[in-house]
């Protein structure tokens, strides 16, 4: 399988290391990346051997089976279009973008047409299973999720002492953290939808991992699952397991037994 990836950042080098010199997904090189900065486009060509492509267009091009993005909301806004339009599958890290219903049944019908696919992976939280289950003949009531992070992985929140920075819709989360709550949106679309998922962000100094806290209940009974996530090496921002679950995405694509 080729991949192309977009973005070189905390997961996009995370996945070069695992893929194309760890070679944890049997079969698959990542054979190109696009990333906003040039320099680092380089560094990272050089060390894990993967073309340069300078736009989105020679990504286009290319002759990878399969993209993933690994950048922004913004970016999945931009190209996911293209992208599965010229006959790619798309695995997004980015899924706050899908929150807009409009820009998913866009997304949908391309795929329809196109014969291609979308991998959202479950990111830096569990419980998506449950949800589909439960909702699936349409009794699953109430979804909810706490995130709790140090201030440095938060945007605007104060260094000393503990403090609820939203408390809301899933839809409004995303608007405001974009960076930070991605979570609430995979749980909005295994669940609820992005207005009917409630999200609390607390920003809290004594906290050394990402957790997030998980509620839900409906006819099948009560789920409650908190995630303790360890953070990236390298970046306080992003949660290990957001990254493995790419791999994991990866590695389900080519499973003739699925397990959930
Ligand atoms: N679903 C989930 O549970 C989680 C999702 N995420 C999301 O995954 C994404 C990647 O995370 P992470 O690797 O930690 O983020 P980083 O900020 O470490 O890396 C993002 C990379 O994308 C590049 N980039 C930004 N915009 C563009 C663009 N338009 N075109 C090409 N490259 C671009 C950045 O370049 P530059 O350095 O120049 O800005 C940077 O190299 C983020 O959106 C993050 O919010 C993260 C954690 C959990
Ligand atoms: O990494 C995490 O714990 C969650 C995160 O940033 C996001 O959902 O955007």
């Amino acid at each position: 399988m080729k991949l192309a990836l977009i973005g070189g950042g905390n997961i996009g080098r995370f996945l070069l290391q695992s893929i194309n010199i760890d070679c944890l997904i049997p079969n698959a090189k990542i054979i190109g990346l696009h990333t906003r900065c040039q320099e680092q486009a380089k560094e990272l060509s050089r060390e894990f051997e993967a073309e340069i492509f300078e736009d989105v267009e020679s990504l286009l091009k290319s002759d990878a089976d399969l993209v993933i993005e690994a950048a922004t909301v913004e970016a999945v806004e931009e190209y996911a279009a293209s992208i599965l339009l010229s006959g790619k599958d798309l695995v997004v890290s980015s899924v706050g973008a899908l929150a807009d219903r409009e820009f998913y049944k866009c997304l949908e019908e391309i795929c329809i047409l196109n014969n291609t696919k979308i991998h959202l992976p479950s990111g830096a939280i569990g419980g998506l299973d449950v949800l589909k289950a439960a909702k699936s003949i349409g009794e699953l009531d109430s979804v909810s999720i706490i995130t709790r992070k140090p201030p440095q992985a938060l945007p605007g929140a104060p260094l000393d002492g503990e403090k609820v920075l939203f408390e809301g819709s899933a839809a409004e989360a995303i608007r405001l953290f974009p960076k930070n709550i991605n979570v609430s949106i995979i749980l909005s679309l295994a669940g609820l939808g992005a207005e009917n998922t409630g999200v609390k962000i607390i920003s809290d100094p004594a906290a050394r991992k990402n957790s997030h806290t998980i509620e839900a209940a409906g006819s099948f009974g009560k789920l409650s699952l908190q995630v303790e996530n360890d953070p990236m090496p390298n970046n306080p921002k992003t949660s290990y397991l957001a990254a493995l679950s790419i791999l994991a995405s990866l590695k389900n694509r080519d499973e003739m037994i699925r397990v959930g």
